[in-house]
């Protein structure tokens, strides 16, 4: 049974800020552990990767097979059914058509002193992504990583990806293709964050690391911040959903399952005006997992992190969710675009009856690595953005300059940069 909580209950507000405070991921102190694999790929490079790869995923790599061959590549794309091939191009048309409208535009102009004054775009080099593999496969993030990687222009897209045993998904390298992903490693984990971060002597280094991942994956994208840049932390998967008396409780039960089923502390939550609706919606989950053939992982989920909570009006429910911030909001109304303009905190906002979150996992054409852990309060989800890095420009001519040059040798003095001052009123009177 998952927590049932009533905003007009005495003690909601505690109870909620319990909820809030809930620790969904795992308890395994793994920061020491990540560093030392980290220090060790520093260190000795291939060798470290290879052995580090074999001891985790029992992957059976050398330090000369790290990188899959262009006849793998052609032979996995091979085995993958026309069906499949077909859903991941729809996938990938969607997905680039949306990121296509995210590329930022340069600008420059001149203001009133004649300054000269421009924002200009580059996309970064070279990035790493990481695409998770240990537990399960996942085809479509490799798209959703790659594909605004492509859109921005990047040079270099060094793809990483465990393979548990020497087994992985053909699709997920039917979909590097598809993407236009030509480097990939069968590597994971710290190992292969660390190998995009530092280079060893068959990877070079990358820029920026970008794609979720388990906790070790977490913890070594941190530890490398700062040598390269990295997206977010996106932690276990999250949907909270906002129903009224118009939603139906079998397709409510539906999507709360399909957030829970990803596990290892995904949250799925309920937030409703009708205790009727609360009540069915409780009774579907447990009779639709009772047919799910893997139902023990999202039955766990659920009944641990799980939350329905009845409101007595949906102005109730905004502030509520705007605390929660989830990574998935999905609006289960007749008029969601009532509430669309109030909820400020969330990864993706899913509009109506007809927009089960999984839509946009796979084929909507909206990112789904988005920020979790309450981060979307602050962070937001994949997108070209994270690809690009912004260069203002600046440029006067002498009477601009003649202009700004008091203001800005005033300010040099006050900092005690005499050097500053000088660099400027060097150039002035000549
Ligand atoms: N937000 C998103 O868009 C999104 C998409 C897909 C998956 N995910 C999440 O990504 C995560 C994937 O986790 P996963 O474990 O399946 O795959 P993973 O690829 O993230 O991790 C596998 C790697 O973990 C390392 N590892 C495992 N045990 C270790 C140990 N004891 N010591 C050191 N290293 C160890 C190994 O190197 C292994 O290669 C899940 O939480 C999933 O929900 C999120
Ligand atoms: N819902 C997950 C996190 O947004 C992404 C995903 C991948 N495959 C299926 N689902
Ligand atoms: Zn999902």
């Amino acid at each position: 049974m998952p927590l049932r909580l009533d905003s007009r209950q005495a003690d909601f507000d505690t109870a909620f800020a319990a909820l809030l405070a809930s620790k969904r991921e795992t308890s395994v102190e793994v920061g020491d552990t990540v560093a030392a694999i980290i220090a060790d790929v520093r260190a000795r490079g291939d060798e470290a990767v290879a052995e580090l790869t074999n001891k985790f995923d029992k992957a059976g790599v050398t330090p000369e097979t790290l990188a899959f061959s262009e006849t793998e590549i052609d032979a996995a794309v091979a085995r993958v059914s026309p069906e499949v091939m077909a859903a991941l191009e729809t996938a990938h048309q969607r997905i680039k058509a949306h990121h296509e409208k995210q590329k930022p535009q340069d600008h420059i102009y001149q203001d009133a002193l004649g300054v000269t004054l421009g924002t200009r775009w580059t996309a970064i080099e070279a990035v790493g992504i990481y695409v998770p593999g240990g537990l399960a496969s996942y085809p479509s993030s490799v798209l959703m990583n790659a594909v605004p990687a492509k859109v921005a222009g990047v040079d270099r897209i060094a793809m990483v990806v465990p393979t548990p045993n020497g087994q992985y998904a053909a699709a997920i390298l039917a979909a590097a293709r598809i993407a236009g992903v030509t480097e990939i490693y069968r590597i994971g984990g710290a190992q292969a964050v660390a190998a995009l971060a530092y280079g060893t002597q068959s990877i070079p280094r990358v820029d920026k690391v970008i794609g979720p991942g388990n906790a070790y994956v977490a913890a070594a994208k941190r530890q490398v911040f700062g040598q390269v840049g990295i997206d977010m932390i996106a932690g276990p998967s999250e949907v909270l959903v906002i129903a009224d008396g118009s939603a139906n409780p079998a397709w409510v039960a539906a999507d709360l399952i399909a957030q829970a089923e990803h596990g290892m502390g995904a949250q799925s939550i309920l937030v409703t005006t009708e205790k009727g609706l609360a009540d069915a919606v409780v009774a579907e989950v447990d009779r639709q997992l009772a047919l799910l053939p893997k139902q023990e992982i999202a039955r766990e989920g659920w009944e641990e992190f799980g939350a329905v909570i009845t409101v007595a009006s949906l102005d109730e429910a905004v502030p509520l969710a705007n605390r929660i911030a989830s990574e998935h909001i999905e609006l289960a109304l007749d008029d969601p675009q009532q509430l669309l303009p109030r909820i400020r905190n969330a990864g993706a906002i899913f509009l109506g009856h007809h927009t089960p979150e999984a839509i946009g996992d796979y084929v909507g054409g909206s990112n789904h690595v988005l920020p979790t852990a309450r981060s979307a309060r602050f962070a937001s989800g994949l997108g070209v953005l994270d690809f690009v890095k912004r260069t203002s420009i600046l440029g006067c001519d002498p009477t601009s300059l003649a202009a700004l040059s008091q203001a800005a040798i005033t300010l040099a003095e006050v900092e005690a940069l005499d050097g500053h001052g000088r660099s400027i009123s060097i150039r002035l009177n000549r």
